[in-house]
């Protein structure tokens, strides 16, 4: 880290099956660029402006048609990018999303068989041009993921669904991770919070 300011915002998303972890971390990384001298706007999806977190509360609590769940999730983004990420970015700040669109083919692509390329026509239709400049995956076995989650809440509708249907949403994950080594960073998120925020320091390195 070379503690410089740069006048080019960085977009930054949190991934992973629910209970990974990931939401532990924000909080360290926003620490972590701030004392680099980055001006930081943390925010998450779905939600992340008014709307986004109405419609939030729909795809996490009313049970509905996989495509209707794409085009909300979709939706909400839309909005975020709107409101959120491209007037933040536009002001050179560090946009932290708790995630973003692997997260639509992790779910509805691989968790729930929509089929990918419908899921790539609304990403280029939602935001042609604009990926994460870099995606932190932060990847656990289904096994530990829900030990995680069972000691600690209630339950919403994607955090009760079946082991099964994590296990091809994880696989869907490192699938594209395999494919864009450049902009994924796998975390593995199995290891004590000390020895992830080692992990996420090594990775933070690549675009401070
Ligand atoms: N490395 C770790 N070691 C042990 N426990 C952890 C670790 N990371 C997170 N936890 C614990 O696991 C639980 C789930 O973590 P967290 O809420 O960050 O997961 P998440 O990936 O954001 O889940 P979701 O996507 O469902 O919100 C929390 O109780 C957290 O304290
Ligand atoms: C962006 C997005 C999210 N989801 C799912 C994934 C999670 O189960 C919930 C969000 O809960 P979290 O505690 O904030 O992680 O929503 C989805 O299915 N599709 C999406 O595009």
């Amino acid at each position: 880290m070379n503690g410089q300011t740069s006048a080019r915002g960085r977009f930054i998303t949190f991934e992973g099956i629910d209970g990974a972890g990931k939401s532990t971390h924000i909080g360290f990384v926003t620490a972590l660029l701030s004392e680099a001298g980055k001006t930081v706007v943390s925010s998450r999806e779905p939600g992340g402006t008014p709307l986004g977190e109405k419609l939030r509360e729909l795809l996490l609590h009313e049970k509905m048609d996989v495509g209707t769940e794409a085009l909300l999730a979709f939706a909400s983004r839309r909005e975020h990018l709107a409101q959120v990420i491209g007037p933040a970015l536009g002001r050179g700040d560090w946009v932290l999303s708790d995630r973003f669109t692997d997260a639509s083919f992790a779910y509805q692509g691989g968790g729930r068989g929509l089929p990918l390329p419908k899921l790539e026509a609304l990403e280029q239709w939602v935001h042609p041009g604009l990926q994460p400049d870099l995606t932190l995956l932060f990847d656990v076995p289904l096994e530990v993921a829900r030990e995680r989650l069972d000691a600690t809440r209630d339950l919403d509708k994607f955090e009760s669904e079946e082991a099964a249907f994590f296990e091809r949403c994880r696989n869907e994950y490192l699938r594209r991770a395999a494919q864009s080594k450049g902009r994924i960073v796998v975390i593995d998120s199995t290891r004590s919070i000390d020895e992830v925020r080692a992990q996420l320091r090594a990775a933070l390195e690549k675009v401070l």
